[in-house]
């Protein structure tokens, strides 16, 4: 098995997906699955998928396919599902407020723990089970919850005055949904999440006949 960082960021990627699907058989009672049926159901080729399995060591019989629990007990350690993250959402508006009222249902080990905010009227309310705490506590409260990883939905102008102090707390990673390119030392990571891109990559693609 290679360690995490000589795996590639695509297989990466896809450990989520598979790992979704191996959940929802073993839910469902299946004790195993062929490389072919596994690739039609989550939609990545069958030479994909050994591929990826391969950087985890061999774990398919030629033949017999996968054994769904083991392969499940070994994504869920890869991808450290039995550790509860806990994540924090800065500016709870419109899409903040989604985003909490969503809270990741379909994950065992992401949940938004603390939302934070300006407005005086959100501040102290607890919002889809989560409590709203002023921004002058965000560095307080994201020490003492151990949170390193933030959602950041707060409005553009704000966007790197909230990431410097996110910075500041210790978080290594931020989802950003503002429109701007944060400017982040080294060691934080940014995901930026642009729901208008992928639309309209999306609609290049089809426009285009590119599969
Ligand atoms: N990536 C996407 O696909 C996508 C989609 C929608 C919106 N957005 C972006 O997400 C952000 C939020 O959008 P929205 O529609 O929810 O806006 P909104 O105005 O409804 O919410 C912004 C929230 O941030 C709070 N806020 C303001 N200043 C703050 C500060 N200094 N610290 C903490 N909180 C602060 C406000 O009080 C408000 O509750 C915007 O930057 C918007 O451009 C991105």
């Amino acid at each position: 098995m290679k360690p995490a960082n000589e795996i590639p960021k695509a297989t990466a990627r896809r450990l989520p997906i598979y790992y979704r699907y191996l959940r929802y058989l073993n839910d469902a009672g299946k004790t195993r699955i062929s490389s072919t049926e596994l690739s039609e159901a989550v939609k990545v080729d069958s030479a994909t998928i050994r591929r990826d399995f391969s950087y985890f060591g061999a774990l398919g019989k030629r033949g017999y396919g996968y054994e769904v629990e083991y392969l499940l007990d070994f994504f869920s350690k890869t991808l450290n599902q039995d550790n509860l993250t806990n994540v924090a959402l800065i500016g709870v508006g419109k899409l903040g407020q989604a985003l909490l009222n969503y809270n990741f249902h379909l994950s065992n080990n992401v949940r938004i723990s603390a939302a934070f905010d300006v407005k005086p009227d959100i501040v102290g309310k607890i919002v889809s089970g989560v409590p709203v705490y002023p921004m002058e506590e965000m560095i307080g409260q994201l020490r003492i919850q151990q949170i390193d990883v933030a959602i950041l939905t707060v409005p553009q102008e704000v966007a790197q005055t909230a990431t410097n102090k996110l910075a500041e707390a210790g978080v290594r990673g931020i989802m950003n949904f503002t429109p701007i390119r944060l400017s982040v030392p080294e060691n934080v990571r940014i995901q930026n999440v642009d729901l208008t891109n992928e639309l309209q990559t999306l609609i290049y693609f089809l426009d285009n006949d590119i599969s």
